[in-house]
């Protein structure tokens, strides 16, 4: 499927590849693509021949992040006859775009992001919103907001810390813009792989994704939803929750199935699932 500002195609059974495609702007993320997110990402929930998604942008850099160009009239200039009703059209701008990237975690299907090259601003917003990070060699993350006298609004500052143990170096990213370069970010957990170059990045990404899309769906959007939830609950009340689902989620037929191929030292992935 085409896009304005990105494409998406299904490169091997139950993987969907989205790729930031306007690699002569860096991929900034201009107006179509904030909406094609949330069109595309509405699809894929929805999708029972999607099981998992693998992110990435087109060119030498995943993307440079808002389209300082297109964006300017909408965020800086919201309509209103008075302050209140400025303000709260921008309030309501805000939380349009903070769906972009929230659509993302609530996407039941897990996502793997690669990322080649600079993630600058609005990037480190979308990768934080994926589930599974990695990078090229020569790939740097930028919280840059602070550069352009905002503070970071659709996501980095609720996700960054949840994502990196360390407070102080979230604190440090956010409130001086420095570059983290790959050897750092996975030193931080921001990404769990880092990759020689794009290649072999997509070549992982790629095998990851397969590795997870041949996994029980049950199983696996159980476990993606179930993390997602725990991360912003008490332990109790997330074990509470856990039992809720797999009151029901446990009586599927996986089970059964995964078990027998387990016993018979079989992998998963020879075992056809119904689809969800
Ligand atoms: C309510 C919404 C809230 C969202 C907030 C989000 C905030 C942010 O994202 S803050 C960060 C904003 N981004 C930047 O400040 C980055 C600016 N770009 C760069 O630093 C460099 O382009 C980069 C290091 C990413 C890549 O450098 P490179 O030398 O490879 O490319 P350039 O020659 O600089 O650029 C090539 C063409 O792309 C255009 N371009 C790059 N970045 C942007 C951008 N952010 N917005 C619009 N256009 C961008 C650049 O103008 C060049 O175009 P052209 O001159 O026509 O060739």
């Amino acid at each position: 499927q085409e896009f304005m500002a990105s494409r998406s195609h299904q490169p091997a059974t139950a993987v969907t590849h989205i790729e930031l495609h306007r690699p002569e702007k860096r991929n900034a993320m201009n107006k179509a693509f904030w909406r094609e997110m949330v069109e595309c990402f509405t699809q894929i929930a929805e999708d029972p021949d999607c099981r998992v998604v693998v992110v990435s942008g087109a060119g030498e850099v995943f993307t440079a992040g808002i389209d300082l160009m297109d964006m300017a009239s909408e965020v800086l200039q919201p309509e209103g006859d008075d302050m209140a009703r400025t303000s709260w059209n921008m309030r309501r701008i805000i939380a349009k775009y903070q769906e972009t990237f929230s659509i993302i975690e609530r996407c039941p299907k897990p996502v793997v992001v690669a990322v080649q090259g600079a993630c600058v601003g609005g990037g480190v917003d979308l990768i934080t919103a994926c589930d599974i990070r990695l990078c090229t060699q020569d790939a740097w993350f930028q919280v840059k907001e602070v550069d352009i006298g905002l503070a970071a609004d659709v996501g980095t500052l609720q996700r960054l810390p949840k994502v990196i143990g360390s407070r102080s170096l979230v604190n440090e990213l956010a409130l001086t813009a420095r570059k983290m370069y790959a050897d750092e970010a996975k030193e931080s957990g921001l990404v769990s792989r880092v990759f020689p170059d794009k290649e072999a990045m997509l070549a992982g990404a790629l095998e990851m994704a397969g590795e997870i899309a041949g996994r029980s769906p049950v199983a696996v959007q159980g476990t993606k939803v179930n993390l997602i939830y725990s991360r912003d609950h008490s332990v109790a009340e997330g074990l509470n929750y856990m039992a809720t689902w797999n009151m029901s989620m446990l009586q599927t037929e996986d089970v059964m199935k995964s078990a027998a191929a387990s016993m018979e030292k079989k992998s998963p992935k020879t075992i056809t699932f119904s689809k969800l």
